[in-house]
């Protein structure tokens, strides 16, 4: 797998799954594994597009649960061709939504993974309407707990600070 940081990357054809994939947990991976499905179909790379930090770290300053590094290995541990890191600073955060749609179209995607409340862009203006406007979208089903509640790594964290290492590792697949 190659790692580009900021690098600009063209492809002829690809399948993007795109997150902060803080964690790569359960539900992570099967939006990344979806992509990874499809670019093995159409025999074109797979391409992550991830953040470092994560926008909810550098917005918010909560914990990172998958330093940089980490996170590239168990993005690898799954198939994926290529990863993105884009470093996300101040000015990375203004950049408007069109910005970041012209960056995915140098690597020309047949299609695109994301879960459904996917947002980008400066103050979160783009949302999966407004990609579907340029891309095609496959939209990856909400993966859930046993317990029926949404994995996230917002609950992963909370997990943690309670102490429940055993759910916590559970829904990050480890
Ligand atoms: C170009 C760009 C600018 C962004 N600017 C903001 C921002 O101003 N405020 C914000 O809360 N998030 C911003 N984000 C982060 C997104 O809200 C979101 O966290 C990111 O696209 C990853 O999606 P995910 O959180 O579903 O993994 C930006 C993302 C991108 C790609
Ligand atoms: N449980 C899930 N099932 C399916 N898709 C998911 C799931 N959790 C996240 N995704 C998708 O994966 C991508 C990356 O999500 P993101 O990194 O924001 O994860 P998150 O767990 O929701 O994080 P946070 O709790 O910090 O908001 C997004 O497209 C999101 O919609």
């Amino acid at each position: 797998m190659q790692t580009l940081k900021d690098g600009v990357l063209t492809l002829s054809g690809s399948v993007i799954a795109i997150g902060a994939f803080d964690g790569v947990h359960k539900g992570h991976q099967a939006v990344i594994k979806q992509a990874v499905e499809k670019s093995r179909v159409d025999q074109v790379p797979s391409v992550v597009y991830t953040f470092d930090p994560p926008p909810r770290n550098f917005f918010k300053g909560v914990q990172v649960l998958t330093p940089i590094q980490e996170k590239v290995s168990r993005i690898a541990k799954l198939g994926v061709d290529y990863v993105i890191v884009a470093s996300f600073d101040e000015w990375y955060a203004t950049r408007p939504p069109e910005d970041f749609i012209c960056e995915l179209s140098k690597l020309n995607p047949v299609e695109i993974s994301v879960g459904s409340d996917f947002h980008f862009g400066k103050n979160r203006a783009g949302d999966v309407n407004l990609l579907e406007k340029y891309f095609h979208i496959n939209i990856t089903p909400p993966v859930y707990c046993n317990g029926g509640k949404l994995i996230s790594s917002t609950r992963i964290r909370q997990l943690i600070s309670e102490g429940d290492f055993q759910q916590s590792y559970s829904l990050l697949g480890l």
